[in-house]
Formats: C-alpha cells, sequence, structure tokens
C-alpha cells in the first residue's frame, strides 16, 4: 500500500487525488506482480487507456483527450515547438505512433550509464517553479541556466535533449512535443530502463521564451538541513512525503545507494543505515550528500523513509505520482 493510501491526513492527497494529471499517475505505476514488485513493463504506457475520469476533467482537457494527440499533431508548423509556442490543449498523453517514435529517440540517446544526468535535468528545470510567483517550473529554460553553480554537469544533460529534439524531426512527434515534454519523458525513460516503476508522462507543455532563464536562488543546497529542504520543497508546492520520495531519485548516479544505474529502494535502506557514520565503512565520505543524511534525523521525514524502505512498490507508485506532479510545476493549466 502506498504511503498516500495509508495516511489519510497526508497534505495535499485530496488535492492529488482530484487533479487529472495526478489521477493518471497514481494509476500510471506498475502493477504490483505476484512477488510484490512493480512488473518491469518494457511496452510503452497504453496511452488510450490511460485516461482520467470524466468526472475529473474539466471540458477542456475532455476536448484535448477527445482529440488526442492528432489535435495536437494539427498544430501549425510542423516543427517541434519552438520558444514562445504554446500547446493550448494538454495534457493529454502521446498517441501510440507519438510514443513509439519517442522511444526509439530515447533509446538512442539515453544508455543507462546516462540515466542519472537525464533524471537529474528534469528537478533542475521544475525546481525553478514558485508557488506564490507562479513562475518557473518545466519549460525547457534549464537551456539558459545551464552555467549556474548548481546545474554543474547538466550541460551533457541538456545535449541529450538536442539530440532526440533533431532525430524527431520528420516522425509523428513532430510538431506535437516540446523540448519540455522531452526533459519529462527522458526522466520517466531513464527510471524504467534503469527497472523503476513505468511512469505515463502527459505532453503538451509549452517552453520558454528564447533566453528566458527562470529565476534564479530556488533549487536546495546540498548543505541545507531537514528544515530548510522542506522549506523549499513547500515553496514549490511539495509536501514532506514528496520531498523524501522524490529524494529517492538519488539512488540513481554514484553517491553509494547501489549500484549507480539500478533504480530500486536502496536509498531509503541506505539511510536507515546511516553508513557515512560508520568507522569501518572504508568509504563512508563518499555516501550520500548532507542533504540526505540530514533526512533520517527528522521526525517528519523518518515514516516515509522507513515505508518506502519497507516496501519498494509503495516507492515506486508514489514515485510515480509526485513524479508526474514535478512535471507539470508551472505549466499554465496543470498545476
Ligand atoms: C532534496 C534536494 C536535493 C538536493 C540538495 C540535490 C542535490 C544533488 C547534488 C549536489 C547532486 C550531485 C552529486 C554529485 O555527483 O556530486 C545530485 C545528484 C543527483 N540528483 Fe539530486 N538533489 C536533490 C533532489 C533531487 C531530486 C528531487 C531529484 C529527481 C527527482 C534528483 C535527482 C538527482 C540524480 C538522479 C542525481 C545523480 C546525477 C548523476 O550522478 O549524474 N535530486 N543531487
Amino acid at each position: 500500500m502506498s504511503v498516500l493510501a495509508r495516511r489519510p491526513s497526508c497534505q495535499g492527497r485530496a488535492a492529488r487525488a482530484s487533479h487529472p494529471v495526478f489521477a493518471w499517475a497514481a494509476r500510471a505505476g506498475a502493477p504490483a506482480g505476484p512477488s510484490g514488485q512493480p512488473q518491469a513493463s518494457s511496452s510503452a504506457p497504453a496511452a488510450a487507456s490511460t485516461r482520467a475520469p470524466a468526472g475529473q476533467l474539466s471540458r477542456r482537457y475532455l476536448f484535448a483527450l477527445a482529440g488526442g494527440v492528432a489535435l495536437l499533431g494539427g498544430l501549425p508548423g510542423g516543427s517541434l515547438l519552438g520558444p514562445g509556442r504554446a500547446l493550448a490543449a494538454g495534457p493529454v498523453l502521446p498517441s501510440p505512433e507519438v510514443k513509439a517514435a519517442i522511444d526509439k529517440a530515447m533509446a538512442k540517446a539515453i544508455q543507462k550509464g546516462k540515466c542519472p544526468t537525464a533524471l537529474r535535468l528534469v528537478f533542475h528545470d521544475a525546481g525553478t517553479f514558485s508557488a506564490a510567483a507562479r513562475d518557473g517550473g518545466v519549460n525547457a529554460s534549464i537551456q539558459y541556466e545551464l552555467d549556474r553553480p548548481e546545474n554543474f554537469g547538466l550541460k551533457r544533460g541538456w545535449r541529450l535533449i538536442e539530440q532526440m529534439r533533431d532525430d524527431l524531426k520528420g516522425t509523428p512527434a513532430e510538431g506535437v512535443v516540446s523540448e519540455a515534454d522531452l526533459i519529462a519523458l527522458a526522466g520517466a525513460f531513464a527510471v524504467r530502463l534503469c527497472g523503476g516503476p513505468d511512469i505515463a508522462v502527459p505532453i503538451g507543455r509549452p517552453v520558454a521564451a528564447a533566453g528566458g532563464a527562470d529565476p534564479a536562488g530556488r533549487m536546495p543546497s546540498e548543505k541545507a538541513g531537514a528544515e530548510e529542504l522542506k522549506a523549499n520543497f513547500a515553496a514549490k508546492g511539495f509536501t514532506v512525503q514528496e520531498l523524501v520520495v522524490l529524494s529517492g531519485a538519488h539512488t540513481l548516479g554514484s553517491k553509494g545507494f547501489g549500484d549507480a544505474t539500478t533504480f530500486d529502494n536502496e536509498y531509503f535502506r541506505a539511510l536507515l543505515r546511516k553508513p557515512w557514520l560508520d568507522p569501518k565503512e572504508p568509504m563512508r565520505e563518499m555516501i550520500g550528500l548532507p542533504s540526505d543524511h540530514v533526512l533520517p534525523e527528522d521526525p517528519d521525514c523518518l515514516p516515509y523513509i522507513k515505508t518506502y524502505a519497507e516496501d519498494q512498490a509503495a516507492f515506486f507508485r508514489d514515485f510515480s505520482v509526485a513524479y508526474v506532479k514535478m512535471c507539470s510545476l508551472g505549466v499554465p493549466g496543470w498545476a
């Protein structure tokens, strides 16, 4: 059972459950298999069958879903969306043809070793969102922010997006997905490639105007304490549970939370073991960031860490929901 399901008082649960994007995501996490682990799904999410219940949708969403991606494909221009171009009808899930084209481009650009960067890129595009200012978020503005200190190492992540954007020209995805969509889709592709859940990511995100960097100073510091992290995530509209479950992305990469390209719940199990405090652990100084170490010391975060350490299926399901929420931050009309 997911943390969201277990904790009826969880902040924001009702809002998430009734939001069309999040309701999709709740069902989009891979179903539990006989072993209790979500079943690996090598196939594309079934776009047509992953629709929000009609009662949860505005007329605009219903119109978009009825027309599906064919509606979006009919937009003028015939190219991947450029700066300032906005899709008016999202969120929609890509049609099977569009999804197949995207998956082909992703498979070419993103091998396992690039998955940590692809996933980190999503957070760094999304993480500039301010719920109070209603700006920032997933809009591909990361391409104008790559020289900021917090974005070190992400130039190669952005190059993956450029490569896929170029490879999708002349395919059914042309004119349908934006660079912001590709960032969101690439992160989900990376999670799946590394054995994580199969997350259905809707498309239709506008991109920032040329040169339009989002406001600086909104990404959390790796030296932040738990209170600062909670406040930073709250300013983006995230709950403590979402801070914890999204931090589980650090299962990818080389910070010592298991295999660098295996998406599993080892992050949470390590947070409980605290190997960075163990004098017998030769790699202790390399394991985790200060911002990881503070989480199990925080009474608000600890229950979620314990749940995800014990129950990988819960981690996968809740990560899927929080990931789709993260990928909707700042998208007009989505969040
Ligand atoms: C909670 C606040 C967070 C902080 C302070 C933070 C900070 C960092 C830092 C400093 C690194 C680089 C570590 C290194 O290689 O030396 C890193 C790596 C990474 N972060 Fe985060 N992060 C946070 C949350 C997130 C979230 C929410 C996601 C995605 C959902 C994410 C995804 C990643 C991934 C996948 C890597 C590995 C990248 C690679 O090895 O190339 N992080 N993070």
